[in-house]
């Protein structure tokens, strides 16, 4: 069996569909996790495969970037945000999401590199996601996001952002595997994938609705699946970012 730790989240769904009818799914040990800890697994060889975020990439000693498939955006992303209760400019704590590895150190690209300020990072905040001080803002990734950006006065989708910075894309997770796998695997695990994301109108009649967001949307277009070369130029200069942090 393949051990395979992948992301939790409505994001991944279209992959989960695209495994579950595949021929591969009986070769595969399939476990769902936060994307921190789908990082974790592959770091500490607890799975082989993992569809985790860039930014731990840095942290393997060995890997492997095993599809052109991805979890991307071009453009607004609409489910990886800074909420604030100021403009970023005033922003002098930030808390990071114990769950995200990417988009927590996205924002403190962003923060340094494009807004130019250096807040006080907070790691595991008591009150993460409910500080009531003015000038504490949080990042948060994935589903607990959805229907929230109505609560908030300052909301910065980090992928817009990101754009605006860059003229670039940003890739959030990759699929990566910690050691080199056979290629059979990985052109079947491909062509699972590819059914997966052709049959999104599938995945959506699966999925109950969601108040206030628009899954049809998020799925269609906030989300962009392809690891294209601009993905790939957006991932080398994030991580050259990361490095100068
Ligand atoms: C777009 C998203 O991409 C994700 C963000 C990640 C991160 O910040 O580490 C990792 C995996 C993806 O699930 C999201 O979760 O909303």
């Amino acid at each position: 069996m393949i051990r395979f730790s992948v992301v939790s989240y409505t994001n991944t769904k279209p992959f989960l569909y695209g495994l579950e009818n595949s021929p591969l799914r009986e070769k595969i040990d399939l476990k769902v996790d936060y994307p921190a800890l789908c990082a974790q697994k592959l770091i500490e060889d607890k799975a082989d495969v993992g569809l985790i975020p860039v930014a731990a990439i840095l942290k393997l000693e060995e890997y492997h970037i095993i599809s052109d498939y991805c979890i991307g955006a071009t453009g607004k992303v609409n489910s990886v945000f800074v909420f604030s209760n100021c403009p970023i400019e005033e922003v002098e704590f930030i808390q990071l999401d114990p769950e995200s590895r990417s988009s927590n150190n996205l924002a403190l690209v962003l923060m340094k590199n494009f807004w130019k300020i250096n807040p006080v990072k907070i790691i595991n905040a008591e009150d993460y996601g409910a500080s009531i001080q003015e000038h504490t803002a949080f990042v948060q990734i994935g589903d607990r996001t959805f229907g929230k950006k109505q609560q908030f006065k300052y909301v910065y989708d980090l992928a817009e952002e990101w754009m605006k910075f860059t003229g670039l894309p940003f890739v959030f997770a990759a699929w990566v595997s910690n050691k080199k796998l056979p290629d059979d695997f990985i052109k079947e695990l491909n062509e699972a994938f590819k059914y997966g994301i052709d049959h999104i109108d599938d995945v959506l009649s699966d999925l109950p609705p969601y108040e206030g967001f628009d899954l049809r949307q998020y799925l269609h277009s906030d989300l962009d699946f392809h690891l294209n070369d601009k993905k790939k130029e957006a991932l080398a200069l994030f991580h050259q970012y990361m490095k100068e942090l």
